[in-house]
């Protein structure tokens, strides 16, 4: 907005002086005038060659004067002094002083003419041979001018001619008025004079609320344009955790569904919530990065009960409609620790009509740090109805005393394992001695990962319950979700396909 109003003045200052440009140029063009009629004047008496104060020469004089309008008065020069002239043979006090200077076309000015007749300091006079010719200097600068401003003329060497309006007491002091800061001013000059005009700084203030009123929807787009820019850059260098806050804050957090299927039967039991953060502009970042991020910034308790309101929100009535549908939570070390998801899940369940049962909670071994409030929080969980899963089994340490310890329903084998079934021998028989393990102790078997009906097999043959994998579906919408349920519901284990289009 300053660099337009700078612009704007910058601009009325430069329109302003062209303006003054032009008034000086017609002010030019109207001396100009003059000289020209002088110079045809002379020309023409030349021609008719008088040489006394003759009767008839007088009237030649008063004629001439009469019919120009540039010239006002013409006098017979013997011997350097006027001895008649076109007012008649009485020449009173007239002086015409020295010539000032001489003009490009023989004529000599002089700046000190005297007439009685007309006034003291109101006539300049151009002289040639015998004749000289008396003209107004107001006539000189006589151009019509529509706005405050000071016109002048000077000789090419800078004596003042003449001055219109403006500057009062300038003809005075005879000279051009000094130039001031609140003054814009312009100059051009011809072969014979210089013409100036001068504005006072004021007059500009018309022109600069025009320029304003036009520039300023631009400075208004340029503002916003600017407001946007820093905006988005600011964004770009927001810290991880500013960002990963406004990103709660916006919302940007949704959850997708990844199905979990009943091996025995094919039958969808129910889906693992995802967290996914869609930024504005598209960026897409993986969970393995901002669900690390969020943990280390005391963020992850906040995008858990997100996750757990939202999912409440889109599977709500398909979980009412079907109570032996769940739907899994992930839990991090923080929320283990709080247990604030406990308080979120007893005000939304209830509001959203899905049982506690119908929400499985998964830890993973991470989240097991301090195994006492672990076990504490996890009793409570269970003992209002929520399932408990550890998750990405095999992937910590102290495995195998946690299931001990720790009160749990179902036991996730991490997808690392299985993707080793059929690769790796050594790992394919730990899966099958975790399986066993988990049966022994009484605990549900869900596979994560499960890409092959290879893995498919060897997991039936294995004796695991559950799987869940891009086998079956990758994790996809609340809407896409409630499709898939519905094709499953129709279809053979055997012959489940990938949904398409799920993300
Ligand atoms: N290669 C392969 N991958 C498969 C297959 N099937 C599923 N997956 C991916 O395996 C991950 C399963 O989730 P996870 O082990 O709990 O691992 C999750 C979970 O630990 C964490 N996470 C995701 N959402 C949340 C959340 O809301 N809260 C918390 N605390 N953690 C979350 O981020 C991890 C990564 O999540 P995703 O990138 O969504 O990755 C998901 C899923 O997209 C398959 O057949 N092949």
């Amino acid at each position: 907005m300053v660099a337009i109003a700078i612009y704007a003045r910058v601009q009325s200052v430069a329109d302003e002086r062209d303006h003054l440009r032009d008034y000086a140029n017609w002010t030019l063009e109207r001396a100009q005038l003059s000289v020209d009629a002088a110079d045809e004047t002379f020309k023409q008496l030349a021609t008719e060659q008088w040489n006394s104060c003759s009767d008839a020469h007088i009237d030649r004089m008063r004629e001439l004067v009469v019919n120009s309008r540039f010239i006002d008065g013409l006098g017979y020069l013997v011997d350097g002094r006027i001895a008649c002239a076109s007012w008649g043979r009485s020449t009173g006090t007239v002086s015409i002083g020295a010539a000032s200077s001489l003009l490009s076309d023989g004529t000599s000015l002089h700046l000190d003419a005297r007439s009685q007749m007309i006034g003291p300091t109101a006539m300049v006079a151009l002289s040639r041979g015998s004749y000289v010719i008396f003209v107004h200097r107001d006539r000189l600068v006589d151009v019509l001018t529509e706005d405050a401003m000071t016109l002048g003329l000077t000789t090419r060497e800078g004596a003042l001619i003449a001055i219109k309006s403006g500057l009062p007491g300038s003809m005075q002091e005879g000279r051009v008025p000094p130039s001031s800061p609140n003054d814009i001013r312009a100059t051009v000059q011809d072969a014979d004079f210089e013409a100036f005009g001068i504005a006072d700084t004021a007059q500009i203030q018309q022109r600069l609320m025009k320029h304003l009123w036009l520039l300023a929807p631009l400075a208004a787009l340029t503002s916003a344009i600017l407001i946007a820019l820093i905006i988005w850059v600011s964004r770009q260098r927001m810290s991880p955790r500013s960002e990963l806050q406004l990103g709660l804050k916006r919302n940007e957090f949704i959850a997708v569904y990844q199905p979990i299927i009943e091996l025995a039967s094919g039958r969808c039991i129910g889906a693992e919530a995802l967290a996914r953060w869609h930024r504005p502009g598209g960026a897409a970042i993986s969970p393995d990065v901002f669900i690390p991020l969020a943990e280390d910034n005391n963020l992850i308790e906040q995008l858990t009960e997100r996750i757990i309101r939202v999912s409440a929100g889109e599977l709500g009535p398909l979980l009412r409609g079907n109570k032996d549908l769940h739907i899994s939570i992930n839990l991090s070390s923080a929320d283990m620790a709080s247990g604030h998801f406990l308080r979120v899940l007893q005000e939304v369940l209830p509001q959203a009509g899905i049982a506690p049962a119908q929400i499985w909670l998964e830890a993973t071994e991470r989240s097991f740090i301090d195994v006492e409030r672990a076990r504490t929080i996890l009793d409570q969980a269970r003992a209002r109805g929520h399932p408990v899963a550890i998750d990405d089994f095999g992937t910590g340490y102290s495995n195998l005393s946690l299931l001990e310890a720790l009160p749990l329903d179902t036991l996730k084998i991490d997808k690392s394992f299985v993707a080793a079934i059929g690769q790796d021998a050594s790992t394919s028989v730990v899966v099958a001695h975790i399986i066993s393990m988990a049966n022994n102790l009484g605990l549900a078997i869900v596979a994560e990962g499960v890409e092959t009906r290879e893995q498919e097999s060897y997991l039936v043959h294995a004796q695991a319950r559950y799987a869940q994998g891009w086998l079956y579906a990758r994790p996809m919408s609340a809407e896409k979700f409630t499709s898939f349920l519905q094709d499953n519901a129709r279809t053979d284990a055997q012959t489940l396909t990938p949904a398409p289009g799920t993300v």
